[in-house]
């Protein structure tokens, strides 16, 4: 990316000729078919107070992969109206759209992607989302962390992380509701390409996740920790524009912690906000209160 790096996107700016264009941070969301991202996503924007806001003026914003499904052939169409298409395959993206997209979104410019629509399987041109430059940008879907590429993108990655059996017992009433699927036809998918395509793509990229939040929306601290490190995050920018992470230090300021301290140390040295941030993730993943451990240490993390 020209111009571009994890250093300058983290602390917001982007030079632009003359111009300081804001950047955002950008927030992977990742997990299985129905284990809660949209939900946990909502329940951020709502603490936050930007799910009421006008979409215009709204400091956090929440996009969904499936407005990047790729078209589908006829033929793929026909497969796709008798439940034989592969949704679960990352081949089913238009990784490249997805790419360029969060490129323009991580420059600070307004975007328009398509809306998705599940009873016909295809992109809805008519009904394009506009997505207005905001602070914090949420990216949620089952691949957002499969294609390396995309994955690098990411400030912070979540794994929301809910048992299949719960994912199955949600999955079905949503997508004969919502979704206009019945019964049989959603089992048989599920069995055919959703169960093995999870095993297979999905739940290995769990390791890459900076926070891994069992439960998903029913976890009310790991949520609530989320949004005050948002809402920091938010407040640094607001105050100081592009000058660092400080409340972190203060908000982690846990009986002395000697990570609580290196955050502070990461700004001081300036190595940036954006290490600040990976420690600030680091420290969640070893917190854990009293009879609540709210995040999962994620073992395969290498050490920051
Ligand atoms: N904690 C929860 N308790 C009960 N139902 C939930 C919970 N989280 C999500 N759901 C329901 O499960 C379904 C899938 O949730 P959703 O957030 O859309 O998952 P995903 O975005 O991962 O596919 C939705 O119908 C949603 O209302
Ligand atoms: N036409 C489509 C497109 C996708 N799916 C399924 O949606 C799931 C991803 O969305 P979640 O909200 O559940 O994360 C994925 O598992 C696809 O099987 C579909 O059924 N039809």
């Amino acid at each position: 990316m020209e111009g571009i790096n994890k250093e300058n996107l983290a602390n917001g700016l982007e030079a632009t000729g003359k111009d300081e264009v804001k950047s955002p941070f950008l927030i992977g969301v990742a997990g299985g078919t129905a284990s809660g991202k949209s939900t946990v996503c909502k329940k951020i924007m709502e603490q936050l107070g930007q799910a009421e806001m006008d979409h215009t003026q709204r400091q956090v914003v929440s996009i969904s992969q499936d407005s990047f499904y790729r078209e589908l052939t006829p033929s793929e169409k026909l497969k796709a109206q008798k439940g034989l298409f592969n949704f679960d395959h990352p081949d089913a993206f238009a990784w490249d759209f997805m790419e360029k997209t969060l490129e323009q979104i991580l420059k600070g410019q307004k975007v328009e992607i398509p809306s998705y629509d599940y009873r016909t399987n295809s992109l809805d041109f008519e009904n394009m989302l506009v997505i207005y430059p905001a602070d914090v940008v949420l990216f949620e879907g089952i691949l957002v962390f499969y294609f390396p590429k995309i994955r690098d993108m990411f400030h912070m990655k979540l794994f929301v992380d809910t048992d299949s059996d719960t994912r199955l017992a949600r999955r079905v009433p949503r997508d004969i509701n919502e979704r206009g699927r019945d019964l049989d036809a959603v089992l048989t998918q599920y069995m055919t390409f959703v169960k093995p395509a999870f095993e297979e793509f999905c739940s290995p990229t769990k390791k890459f996740a900076d926070v891994i939040i069992p439960r998903g929306a029913d976890n009310t601290v790991a949520i609530d920790l989320i949004v005050q490190h948002i809402r920091d995050f938010l407040n640094n920018r607001t105050c100081h524009g592009s000058t660092g992470n400080m409340s972190l230090c203060v908000n982690l300021d846990i009986s002395g912690s000697v990570e609580a301290g290196s955050i502070g140390a990461d700004m001081a040295s300036g190595n940036g906000t954006y290490n600040a941030i990976r420690r600030f993730s680091t420290l969640c993943k070893e917190l854990t209160m009293k009879n609540n451990v709210f995040f999962e240490t994620n073992k395969n993390l290498p050490h920051h």
